[in-house]
């Protein structure tokens, strides 16, 4: 199978129980909760995208024609030394395209593969980290993993019931828009401070104007 990806880069996971680690980041194109047409936000299924995932004209992004044209870009994106390798397949939603042999490739290329997935698609039974992100009003199958990161404050989601799902890590992570101020990292600290199974994911990227 042929990959559409967005673009493709090399820095440290800002959010999340990986944050501050060196990642190579995938951003597949495409999403099955949002277009990515502005014109499109209103209606969508989620509606708070902080992310451009449409076509594949980023940098490092493109067309990759199999697993082996798509794990030799990441490769190179990493550099020769085959410590700790660590990639991050995120979108759009991944688990569009993401399958065995590119879950392969990148295993066989020493990568520990991690994956951030709205959970409306199984994640693959090989990636490594699995980090759900569940969109008030769609149907999340992908009910366990590594990392529940919750976006934060989202109506219609009660976190007491995602407190039942089958997560190491349960993240609330600050509702990035404009105008609110402080007052979605504020809703984000009073939850932690009344359900101390949950603790705060801050988008360290966007302080430090990473990628
Ligand atoms: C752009 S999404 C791509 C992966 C996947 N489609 C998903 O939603 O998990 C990557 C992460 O950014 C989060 N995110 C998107 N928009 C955000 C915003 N406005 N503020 C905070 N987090 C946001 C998502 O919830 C997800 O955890
Ligand atoms: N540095 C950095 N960390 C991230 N963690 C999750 C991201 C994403 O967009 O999936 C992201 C991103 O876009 N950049
Ligand atoms: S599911 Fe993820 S990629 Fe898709 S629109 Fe929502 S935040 Fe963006
Ligand atoms: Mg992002």
């Amino acid at each position: 199978m042929s990959y559409a990806v967005k673009e493709m880069f090399l820095t440290l996971q800002g959010e999340g129980v990986q944050a501050g680690r060196r990642a190579v980041f995938v951003r597949f194109a495409g999403c099955n909760l949002w277009s990515g047409r502005e014109q499109d936000r209103a209606t969508a299924q989620c509606r708070f995208c902080d992310t451009d995932f449409v076509g594949t004209d980023g940098l490092g992004g493109g067309r990759f024609a199999d697993a082996a044209a798509l794990v030799a870009a990441v490769a190179a994106f990493w550099g020769l030394d085959r410590e700790r390798r660590f990639v991050v397949l995120t979108g759009g939603e991944p688990m569009l395209q993401v399958d065995d042999a590119l879950v392969a490739a990148l295993h066989a290329a020493g990568f520990m593969i991690a994956i951030e997935s709205n959970g409306t698609l199984a994640a693959h039974p090989g990636i490594d980290w699995v980090c759900i992100s569940p969109k008030a009003g769609t149907q999340v199958v992908q009910r366990r993993g590594d990392e529940l990161k919750l976006v934060w404050p989202q109506a219609a989601i009660d976190p007491v019931a995602l407190e039942a799902w089958d997560f190491a890590n349960l993240l609330l992570q600050p509702l990035d828009e404009a105008g609110a101020g402080s007052a979605h990292e504020q809703a984000c600290i009073d939850l932690v401070m009344a359900r101390p199974r949950w603790r705060l994911s801050l988008q360290t990227h966007k302080m430090l104007g990473l990628r």
